[in-house]
C-alpha cells in the first residue's frame, strides 16, 4: 500500500528536555490536550481541553501549573475544526514549534491492535474498519490523528489503546454468550478505560504500598463513559464495557447494558434503521434519556430536588454502580479496595454515597465528612478502603510516547 507522509510516523530519536509531547484525549464532545517536556521527570508544561464541540459557544481552556485558567472562545463545529483551532493556539502561543512527539488515546483498535504503536497508514486503515466498533469515538480520534499528522509533517506519533489494561481478561470474563465462530471473529469483551485503569493502579500503588495494589481492587471510573474494573494482584478480571464502549454501566447518554429483546423490539415496532438504533442507544438514552433534560451529572445533581426525572435518572446511576461493585465483589472474592475517578468519581459526593448505600454488610462505609470534602480516603472503620484518586490518562499516553520514540537526553 502507498504510504502517506502525514500519517507514516516514524521514530525521530531520542526525545530531550526543552522538546515536548503533545497528548491529545478526544471524546466525543470534548478533546482534552497536555503538553509535557520529556526531560527527567516528565513534567506537565501545560494542559487544557476543548469542550463543547459542536455547539456553539465551544471554548479552549487552559491551565499551565502555577498560572490562573484561561478561556477562549475556539469555534469548533467538528473535531477536526476543533483541532485545528488547538493547533492553531499552540503556534500563537509559541509551543508548536518545540512538539517533537504526540500520543493520542484511541478508544479501541479492534482485535489486530491492541499494545501501543506508532502511525502508519496501515494502522489508519485497520483503525477505519474498526469504525463499527466505536463508532462514537474511532471516527472522531483518526480525524485527530489525521488532522495533526498534516500540520506537523514527520512528528512521531504514536496510538495508546483503552483496551490494553484488559487483553489478560479471563475466558469467563471475555466471553459473550453468542456462537463460538463469532468470538473467533473478535466478538468478545474488550473493556476500556484503560489508560485511567493503568494510573490509578500505579497512584494506588504508591499511595498505598504494593500490597494494596496487589489486593483486590474495585475501580469505578464515572465521567460521560462510565465503567468499573475488578483487578486482582494487579490483572484486570473482569469489566463492565464490553465488545463496545457502549455496554456495562448507564452512562451520560449510552444505555449500557440493555436487554436485548429490547433491540429486537425497537426495531420491529418502530422499523429503526442501524443508524437510527445507534443514535437510540448511544446519544439519546442514559442519564439523558431518563432526565429527559441532560445528560451532566452536574445539572442533574442540581435539578434532583425539584425535577424527579433528574432524581430517577441519579439514583439509577447509583444503583447500578452498587450492583455492579457487588457483581465484582463476588468475582474477586471480597473487596480490600475501592477506587472512585473520572469527573464524577472525584467529584460528586452525592453519587459515591448513594453508589456505596448499602454495602456495609461487606465492610463498606463511607465518612461523611471525608465524603463531602473529596478526600482522598473516604472510608470509616476497617473495612473496605475507599479511595477518591484523580485519574491522568494524558500522563499515561506521554509515558507511553516517551518509551515508544525515545529515552529522556
Ligand atoms: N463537581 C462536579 N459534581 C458533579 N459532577 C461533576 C462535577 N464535575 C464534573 N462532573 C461530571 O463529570 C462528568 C464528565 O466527566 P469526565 O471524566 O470529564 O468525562 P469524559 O472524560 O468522559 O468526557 C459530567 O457528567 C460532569 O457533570
Ligand atoms: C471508553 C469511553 O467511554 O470513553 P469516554 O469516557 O472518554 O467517552
Ligand atoms: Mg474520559
Amino acid at each position: 500500500m502507498a504510504t502517506h507522509p502525514a500519517t507514516n510516523s516514524t521514530p525521530a530519536g531520542p526525545l530531550r528536555s526543552g522538546n515536548r509531547i503533545l497528548t491529545i484525549n478526544g471524546g466525543s464532545s470534548s478533546i482534552k490536550f497536555a503538553l509535557y517536556d520529556p526531560g527527567e521527570s516528565l513534567q506537565k508544561t501545560l494542559a487544557g481541553a476543548i469542550e463543547r464541540i459542536g455547539l456553539a459557544d465551544s471554548s479552549l481552556h487552559v491551565n499551565k501549573p502555577g498560572q490562573p485558567n484561561e478561556k477562549h472562545p475556539l469555534p469548533a463545529g467538528d473535531p477536526a475544526t476543533a483541532i485545528t483551532g488547538l493547533i492553531d493556539w499552540l503556534d500563537r502561543a509559541g509551543e508548536l514549534g518545540k512538539v517533537a512527539a504526540i500520543g493520542y488515546r484511541v478508544v479501541h483498535g479492534g482485535p489486530a491492535h491492541t499494545e501501543p504503536q506508532t502511525v502508519t497508514p496501515e494502522l489508519l486503515a485497520d483503525l477505519r474498519q474498526a469504525i463499527p466498533l466505536a463508532p462514537n469515538h474511532l471516527p472522531i480520534e483518526i480525524r485527530l490523528i489525521e488532522t495533526a499528522a498534516a500540520r506537523l509533517p514527520g512528528v512521531p506519533q504514536v496510538v495508546c489503546f483503552d483496551t490494553t489494561f484488559h487483553n489478560h481478561l479471563p475466558t469467563v470474563a471475555r466471553t459473550l454468550p453468542i456462537p463460538r465462530r463469532y468470538a473467533a471473529a473478535g466478538v468478545h469483551r474488550y473493556g476500556f478505560h484503560g489508560l485511567s485503569y493503568a494510573y490509578l493502579l500505579e497512584e494506588l500503588e504508591k499511595l498505598a504500598g504494593p500490597e494494596a495494589a496487589r489486593g483486590r481492587v474495585i475501580f469505578a471510573h464515572l465521567g460521560n463513559g462510565a465503567s468499573l474494573a475488578a483487578v486482582r494482584d494487579a490483572q484486570c478480571v473482569d469489566t463492565t464495557m464490553g465488545f463496545t464502549p457502549d455496554g456495562g454501566l448507564v452512562m451520560g447518554t449510552r444505555t449500557g447494558d440493555l436487554d436485548p429483546g429490547v433491540l429486537i423490539y425497537l426495531v420491529r415496532t418502530e422499523k429503526l434503521s442501524p443508524d437510527q438504533l445507534e443514535d437510540l442507544v448511544t446519544k439519546q438514552s442514559g442519564l439523558l434519556g431518563v432526565s429527559e433534560t441532560s445528560p451532566d451529572m452536574r445539572d442533574l445533581l442540581a435539578r434532583r430536588d425539584n425535577d424527579p426525572r433528574a432524581a430517577e435518572a441519579v439514583a439509577l446511576f447509583c444503583y447500578q454502580i452498587r450492583k455492579w461493585i457487588g457483581a465484582f465483589a463476588a468475582a474477586l472474592g471480597g473487596v480490600d479496595t475501592l477506587v472512585f475517578a473520572g469527573g464524577i468519581g472525584e467529584h460528586a459526593a452525592e453519587v459515591r454515597a448513594g453508589a456505596c448505600d448499602g454495602l456495609g454488610f461487606f465492610g463498606v462505609a463511607l465518612d461523611p465528612t471525608a465524603n463531602a470534602a473529596n478526600a482522598p480516603v473516604i472510608s470509616a472503620g476497617d473495612g473496605v478502603t475507599v479511595r477518591v484518586i484523580p485519574t491522568d490518562e494524558e500522563l499515561m499516553i506521554a509515558r507511553t510516547v516517551l518509551r515508544i520514540v525515545g529515552g529522556n537526553s
